[in-house]
C-alpha cells in the first residue's frame, strides 16, 4: 500500500492556530468529510455551474464560482450582491446540504462564535494561476456572524491582513481539510488568495475547492 490510500483517511489530531482576536485556522478540520464534500460540489455543481463571474469594473475572475443555499453570490456589472436565484440557471440555487450546515456551525462554535446558521455557501474553484485578489467579505446584511471558509484539493497560499487594503498581510499555507474561521474584531479583514501553483492533488486534481460560509439575510 502507498502512503497515498492513507492520505484522506488519517485522523490527524486538529490543530488550532489562532491568527488575531477573532481568526483561527482549523488545522485538518474538514479532512475526513472532504470525499463527501467534494461528491456534494460536484452535485451542486450539475444543477449550479461553475462560472467564471464578471466584475463591476468589467474584469473577468479567474476564480470559477458557484453558490448553495437560501442564496448565491452573485457579481456582474451591476454590482455585488446576494440573489435567490442563479442568474445561469434561472432557478433557486441548489439546497445546502446539512452535513455542510453542521460543519460550518462545528467550526465556528471552536472559534468562539456560537450558533452560527449559514444561509448561503459560495463554492471557488482555483485552476492553476487562479487567485483572489484582497478582499473583505461585506455584502452580508449583518456583519455579526462570522466567515467559516474550507479549503480543499491543492494548497493555495492565504493573505490575511488589516482593516485596510494596504495593511501588510499573513501568508498562511492552506492545504487540504483546512478551515478558516473569521468574525467579530477580524470579521471586515482583508483577505485574498495567491495564484494557485499546479500541484495534483489525489481528490481533486489541479484544481482547488473552497468553501466559504456565510449568514448573508
Ligand atoms: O479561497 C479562499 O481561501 C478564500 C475565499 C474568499 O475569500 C471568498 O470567497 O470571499
Ligand atoms: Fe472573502
Amino acid at each position: 500500500m502507498t502512503l497515498d490510500l492513507f492520505d484522506d483517511i488519517d485522523p490527524i489530531p486538529a490543530a488550532h492556530e489562532p491568527l488575531c482576536d477573532g481568526a483561527m485556522v482549523l488545522r485538518h478540520f474538514a479532512r475526513l468529510e472532504a470525499g463527501n464534500i467534494l461528491a456534494d460540489v460536484e452535485a451542486i455543481a450539475q444543477k449550479a455551474a461553475f462560472r467564471r463571474m464578471e466584475t463591476p469594473g468589467g474584469l473577468r475572475m479567474s476564480v470559477a464560482t458557484t453558490s448553495c443555499g437560501n442564496v448565491g453570490w452573485v457579481s456582474d456589472r451591476r454590482g455585488y450582491r446576494y440573489d435567490s436565484i442563479d442568474p445561469v440557471s434561472g432557478q433557486p440555487w441548489p439546497r445546502m446540504p446539512e452535513s455542510f450546515f453542521a460543519l460550518a456551525g462545528r467550526a465556528a462554535a471552536l472559534a468562539g462564535f456560537d450558533g452560527f446558521a449559514p444561509d448561503a455557501c459560495l463554492i471557488n474553484r482555483y485552476d492553476p494561476g487562479a487567485k483572489l485578489s484582497l478582499h473583505q467579505d461585506k455584502d452580508e446584511r449583518s456583519l455579526d456572524h462570522p466567515i467559516v471558509s474550507v479549503s480543499l484539493g491543492m494548497s493555495a497560499m492565504f493573505l490575511f491582513g488589516g482593516m485596510k487594503r494596504s495593511d501588510s498581510a499573513m501568508r498562511i499555507p492552506l492545504m487540504h481539510g483546512d478551515v478558516v474561521v473569521w468574525g467579530g474584531p477580524a470579521r471586515l479583514r482583508y483577505h485574498g488568495v495567491l495564484p494557485v501553483k499546479e500541484k495534483p492533488h489525489s481528490l481533486t486534481g489541479s484544481r482547488r475547492i473552497n468553501l466559504t460560509f456565510r449568514k448573508a439575510m
